[in-house]
């Protein structure tokens, strides 16, 4: 992923991370990669706040009582959704993304998707840290593209 190289007011900007804690293996490594990265960018602890659900389905609904609560410039969401042997994963992925895309659309911030959606614990595992990178890191460089460009657009 190309390095952020926008201008990004952070100022005193509150960042959100909701993690979902199935899968936490996985999911831990995801926000500590998303939490060094936002420090990189300036971000003191005190402008990060992460959000704990059980499982990727309850994503939605913790962001948007976040949304509603207000007062975040933007909300990441961190997930590992894995293969199992039923549609149970069909469903999951299919209803979260589309809830975070609505989210997204109605919402006044930005929210990204850092929900890996795997066939197995060694693909995401190699996603949240090890040779393809860092889903984590890479949805926080993210979320503050789209910050940046929404103070330029506003
Ligand atoms: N199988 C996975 C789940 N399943 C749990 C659901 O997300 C949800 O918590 C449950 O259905 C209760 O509403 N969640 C993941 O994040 N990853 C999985 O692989
Ligand atoms: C993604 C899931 O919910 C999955 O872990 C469920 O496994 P299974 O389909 O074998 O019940």
């Amino acid at each position: 992923m190309k390095e952020f190289t926008g201008k990004f007011d952070q100022g005193a900007a509150r960042i959100a991370i909701v993690v979902a804690d199935f899968n936490e293996t996985v999911t831990k490594q995801l926000v500590e990669g998303a939490v060094a990265t936002l420090a990189k960018f300036g971000l003191a602890d005190d402008q990060v706040a992460v959000y704990h659900v059980p499982g990727a389905f309850e994503i939605p609904f913790a962001v948007k009582k976040l949304l509603d609560k207000g007062g975040f410039a933007g909300i990441m969401t961190l997930g590992a959704v894995i293969k199992g042997e039923t549609d149970h994963y069909d469903l999951i992925c299919q209803n979260v993304a589309s809830g975070i895309m609505q989210l997204n659309l109605q919402g006044e911030v930005p929210v990204t998707f850092g929900i890996l959606t795997t066939d197995n614990i060694e693909q995401a595992m190699q996603r949240a840290g090890l040779k393809m990178g860092n889903e984590g890191a890479s949805t926080a460089q993210s979320l503050l593209e789209m910050i940046s460009l929404k103070q330029q657009i506003k």
